[in-house]
């Protein structure tokens, strides 16, 4: 039977390959899927925006958890759209049905997202137009 310590390092070992297979996925969805490379651009607009802008410590907050959940959500999607292409290649109706379901969920964290962002920027930017043009 292994001792303690030889235990502990295996279970970090262990811990340590599991993130490595996870950022592997992401690196794979995002070389395979041209969702997630806009999703990449996406994210570096509201990064540059929030900077520019000196949003604050709680949009920050809520602008991460937006990009994260359609990061999230656009990986879960490919991970269903994989796993049904492995089981029915063909084409058969359920399996439409799931695809449509799993895209039908990104749309709407998208949508949410959307929502977030028009919330924390369209202020800061809507008083930028003004002070740049001088009236409302
Ligand atoms: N095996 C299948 N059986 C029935 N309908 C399918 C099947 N595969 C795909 N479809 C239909 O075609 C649509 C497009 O499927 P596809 O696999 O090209 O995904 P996608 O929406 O283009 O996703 P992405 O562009 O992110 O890869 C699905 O949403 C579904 O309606």
């Amino acid at each position: 039977m292994a001792k303690a310590p030889q235990r502990h390092r295996a279970r970090w070992r262990h811990e340590v390959a599991s993130f490595g297979y996870a950022i592997q996925g992401i690196r794979e969805a995002l070389l395979s899927e041209p969702h997630l490379r806009f999703h990449a651009l996406a994210t570096a607009v509201v990064v540059a925006l929030g900077a520019w802008l000196h949003v604050s410590r709680h949009d920050w907050a809520l602008l991460a958890l937006a990009v994260g959940a359609v990061w999230a959500a656009e990986l879960m999607n490919t991970a269903i759209e994989t796993i049904i292409d492995l089981v029915s290649p063909d084409f058969h109706p359920l399996a439409g049905r799931a695809k449509d379901v799993a895209a039908g969920a990104v749309l709407l964290m998208a949508l949410a997202a959307g929502v977030v962002g028009l919330l924390v920027f369209g202020p800061p930017l809507w008083d930028k137009a003004v002070a740049l043009n001088g009236h409302p």
